[in-house]
């Protein structure tokens, strides 16, 4: 090509620090567009010490994520989740190679194929009766139900029942320890990092700013949580429930030797984090946003209200079983995951050898973020981008699979989400069944456009204040 040897168009660069002064870390897919509406859909940034590229069109992300998908598949040092993961040997920040592929097929059989994640509904459909239940307290008192606390508790014991076989109320002693010990996680995880940037001296500069004596604390905490765990599990007096759990699983498998490669049990601890995390807060985020903008856009609240309780009538709540009939809950949960996708810029991947993009140089252990966000934003593709209008995806064939480029809230190629059906699922379950038992309103004294959309981006993009909304029953089916 004519560019040979040409790095990308970017800004300006620093010595030493490069671009790093741009990255405001709370917003970074909102500061990311708007250098890619300066320099283009493939920008260049040198982060530190380390090579960076942006993505944020539909063409440059299948550029990236299909023709390249190979040479792009790694994934970046991470210090914020390097000791977490046990020097990645999870599956989420694992490098690209043998070990990851054998442990992305140990949990596609274990929790992600069709199979599994069915066998695990009556988890799902036992916690979601008992949420229906506690909003049904506050709807009798009219009281406002702080939905994201209740959301992502839901999504916890959901996840946490299918991965440990049990889950950590609240209002326990060992639930208070264990939100504790997540909120610290959250904190951690959008912490500034020197070394993320600076290879060789950013530890130096993170013990002194106290962030890796945090970052040893949380694997600490996290370390024993699941070690506790796996020893509940191998204590022969154990009852063993009815469904085995993943932790069940796999130690079998570990057992039974099914694994060609080393599966010790840091790789198990590290797989569950990776489930845990992975699982509850990409689910929390999807349904919070999902009925922030329905509460903000209340006529289409009341179409998705109608198509549930017209098909469903009196039966008295929603089932698995019903989902495949609601066409427009579908596109309400895709229009939220085009306008507010969970992991806004993808999880960032590395290459792993020197290759070209539309005729530019990139060199290998570049940092590769593709904007998601922007994308779904993006008025090439998208007709009143910045609006909530489910309608758009009524007639049009465009799915979140990874073959449509404009549109991949959960990423493409050998790195997609494996955790697609089930996280649909339940996102589909919950808000399903919020829209038939319950109306919602705002509470006194607030119109729809006070309802903050400001959001906190560390990875996941997580509505930044708690969303509170007024629920009375409904009483057309109770
Ligand atoms: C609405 C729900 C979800 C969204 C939007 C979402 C989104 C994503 C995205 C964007 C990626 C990165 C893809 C890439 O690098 O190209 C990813 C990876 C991943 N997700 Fe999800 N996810 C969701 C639910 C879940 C659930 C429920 C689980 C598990 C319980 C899960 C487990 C994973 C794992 C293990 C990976 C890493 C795959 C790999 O690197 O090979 N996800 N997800």
């Amino acid at each position: 090509s004519t560019r040979n040897g040409v790095l990308p168009p970017g800004p300006p660069r620093f010595p030493i620090i490069g671009n790093l002064h741009q990255l405001s870390n709370s917003t970074l897919h909102c500061t990311l567009q708007q250098l890619s509406r300066r320099y283009g859909p493939l920008v260049y940034l040198q982060l530190g010490g380390v090579p960076a590229v942006v993505v944020s069109s539909a063409e440059m992300a299948k550029e990236i994520l299909k023709i390249l998908d190979l040479e792009s598949s790694g994934r970046p040092f991470h210090a914020n989740v390097y000791k977490v993961t046990y020097k990645k040997s999870d599956m989420v920040f694992s490098s690209y190679g043998e070990y990851w592929r054998e442990r992305r097929k140990i949990c596609i059989i274990a929790l992600f194929c069709t199979k599994s994640v069915q066998s695990f509904r009556f988890i799902r459909e036992d916690e979601i009766s008992i949420l229906l239940k506690s909003i049904s307290k506050f709807a009798s008192a009219s009281n406002p139900v702080n939905l994201s606390e209740m959301i992502f508790s839901t999504a916890n014991n959901i996840i946490c029942r299918i991965a440990f076989g049990k889950s950590f109320p609240h209002e326990s002693s060992e639930g208070s320890a264990f939100y504790e010990m997540l909120d610290e996680r959250h904190a951690l995880a959008g912490r500034f990092a020197f070394a993320n940037y600076f290879p060789s001296v950013g530890w130096m500069l993170d013990a002194l700013t106290g962030l890796n004596a945090k970052l040893e604390r949380d694997f600490q905490r996290f370390d024993s949580f699941h070690k506790q765990i796996i020893e509940d599990h191998l204590d022969p007096k154990r009852t063993k429930p009815e469904k085995e759990d993943i932790v069940d699983t796999l130690l079998r498998m570990q057992k039974d030797k099914t694994s060609t490669i080393d599966f010790t049990l840091d790789t198990i601890k590290a797989i569950l984090m990776d489930i845990l995390i992975a699982g509850a807060d990409t689910t929390t985020s999807t349904l919070v946003w999902a009925m922030t903008l329905l509460a903000k856009n209340p006529t289409v609240m009341k179409k998705a209200q109608n198509e549930v309780r017209s098909l469903i009538g009196n039966k008295g709540k929603i089932t698995e079983d019903d989902l495949h009939q609601f066409h427009y809950l579908k596109c309400v949960i895709k229009e939220t995951l085009r306008l507010q996708p969970p992991a806004p810029l993808l999880v960032p991947r590395e290459t792993m050898q020197h290759c070209t993009i539309d005729g530019y140089n990139i060199s290998s252990k570049t940092v590769v973020m593709v904007n998601a966000w922007a994308i779904g934003r993006d008025p090439q593709y998208w007709e009143n981008p910045e609006e909530f209008i489910p309608e758009r995806f009524t007639k049009s064939s465009i799915d979140f699979r990874g073959q449509h480029f404009e549109f991949i809230p959960f990423g493409s190629g050998r790195r997609i989400c494996p955790g697609m059906q089930l996280g649909v699922v339940i996102v589909e379950l919950i808000l399903a069944n919020l829209l038939y038992s319950f109306n919602w309103e705002l509470p006194e004294g607030i119109k729809e456009e006070d309802i903050d959309m400001e959001a906190l981006f560390a990875i996941i993009m997580h509505k930044k204040n708690n969303l509170h909304l007024v629920a009375t029953k409904c009483n057309d089916h109770h």
